[in-house]
Order: structure tokens, then sequence, then C-alpha cells
């Protein structure tokens, strides 16, 4: 069974439980009384290349990464150095997430937030907004497409930003055929869990320019910024590098720094 097949089981099963304990209708209630997502594609369209910065606790790939005791100081300080979106995971079993991380973010900074999680169901995505977030990941590689393009209509028609994930050339064709506005091209292979750079660079160009495109994993500093925005990237994610460095507030600031360069600024 592949590392993907493997984290979905996981997270039906867990969500099975949450639709057991809350049905939708009374989960459609509570996120009643949200505000309305904030325009994520708009803080995504800002000058030069923008800085997604993620709570990430552990992952498949690397295990235990850092304990973030406190995701809200962690957020804190991701707002601090300037990132323009915060993605918090929210899988529990590989990637030690979960809703409350949510919230707790929500509570503690206005910056727009992502649920970062393997999207299944519309169930995840009124949970997404019961919990704060203002925009939702789709993985293409996890969907159906019937599936993903019903994700993104519904997660749209919730306020919600859908940034629907691609690691392939196929994939990119579908994200675009699914009408996705915001399409990331993440560099680790989920068979191999390897990271590849180069795989941005080679599906970049696949994707119309009136897409946002932002480059997923493996930055490690501001020259995999830098590398990335020359492939085209108008954003970043970032994980790993964030969390097991010393100051993630200043490591966030160099990397917007490095993004609001005067010649990465204007490309829109
Ligand atoms: O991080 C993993 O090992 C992983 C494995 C399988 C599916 C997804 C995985 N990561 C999710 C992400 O997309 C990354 O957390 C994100 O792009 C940040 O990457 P990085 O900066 O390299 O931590």
């Amino acid at each position: 069974m592949s590392v993907l097949d493997e984290i979905l089981d996981g997270v039906r099963a867990d969500l099975a439980d949450r639709q057991a304990a809350t049905p939708l209708e009374r989960l459609k209630e509570q996120a009643a009384t949200v505000p309305w997502p904030k325009d994520v594609v708009a803080a995504l369209r800002g000058p030069g290349v923008q800085v997604i910065a993620e709570v990430k606790r552990s992952s498949p790939s690397k295990g235990a990464l850092a304990a973030i005791a406190d995701p809200a100081a962690l957020a804190r300080d991701y707002a601090d150095g300037g990132a323009c979106l915060i993605s918090v995971l929210t899988e529990r079993r590989r990637f030690g997430g979960s809703l409350a991380d949510l919230a707790a973010v929500r509570a503690a900074v206005e910056t727009p937030l992502l649920r970062k999680d393997f999207v299944v169901s519309a169930y995840q995505l009124w949970e997404a907004r019961l919990h704060g977030a203002d925009a939702v990941l789709l993985i293409v590689a996890a969907l159906p497409q019937d599936a993903l393009i019903s994700l993104v209509e519904r997660a749209e028609s919730l306020g919600l930003t859908p940034l629907v994930e691609v690691h392939t050339e196929e994939e990119v064709e579908r994200a675009v055929a699914a009408g996705a506005t915001v399409i990331g091209v993440n560099a680790r292979d989920l068979k191999t869990l390897q990271v590849d750079r180069g795989t941005f660079a080679r599906l970049a160009p696949l994707i119309p320019d009136d897409r946002i495109k932002i480059a997923e994993s493996g930055v490690r500093g501001p020259h995999d910024l830098l590398a990335y925005a020359g492939a085209g990237a108008d954003a970043v994610l970032v994980g790993e590098s964030l969390v097991v460095g010393r100051n993630p507030r200043d490591a966030v600031a160099d990397l917007v720094t490095a993004g609001a360069h005067p010649a990465l600024r204007d490309r829109h």
C-alpha cells in the first residue's frame, strides 16, 4: 500500500468518528456563526513572491520535526515575519496536527489560514470553515476527478479558496480542468517521499498564466525561494526549515525580504 493510501485510510477512519460525533447539519449550523473567510487570492497576488509558512510537527518522510507546544505562538512569529498565509496541518496520525491547532492559530492571528489536510469529503470543508480556515488543500492524487471538481466548487461556495496540489503533468491538466485558480506544485514525490526541486520548473510552464503558482516543499532558505521564483513561482510554501530552525520569525522575514526583491515585484 502506498504512503498516500495509508494516510487516506487513517483520514477516513478519523473522519467517520467525527461525523458520528457531530452530524453534518449540526456542523453547518455551527459554521454559520463564523465570519466569512478572507480573500486568499488577493493575499497571494501581492507584489513579489509571497511566503506561506507551515505549522508542521511531524511528517511521514522525517518523523518528528518539532514539538510545537504552542502553535498560536509559532503562528504569531510567522505573521510578524510577514507570511501572507499560514498553513496549519490538521492531519493527526502522520503529521501530529489537529483542528484544535487550526482554531488556536485562528484566535491568535489575522493572517489568512490554510487547512492543510487530506480532504476527501465536503464535511471537512465545513470543519475548515468552523475552525477559521480561509483556504483548503485539495490533493489531486487523492481524489477522482468528479470529486475534485465537486470539492473545488463546494469550497468556493463556502468562501474557501482551494489550493489544488499537483505532482505530475497529468495532475496539472486535471487541476486546470477542475477550474483551480491556485495551483501548488509539490516537489515531494508521494510514492518515494523524495524532494525534487526541479519538479516545479518542469510543471510550472504547463499552468496557465492567469493561475497562481505555488512551489511547495524543499525550501531551506532564500536561495531556494529565488530558484523557485526564477521558475515562475508566485509563492512558496515552507514547513520543515521553519519549525526546526531557531528563530521562525527571522527565518520567515528573510524569505519575505528575498521575495520582495525589486526584480521580483510587479510580476502580475
Ligand atoms: O512532508 C511529508 O513527508 C509529506 C509526506 C506525504 C504527503 C505530504 C507531505 N508533506 C506535506 C507537505 O506538502 C509539506 O508539509 C509542505 O509542502 C512543506 O514542505 P517542507 O518545507 O519540505 O516541509
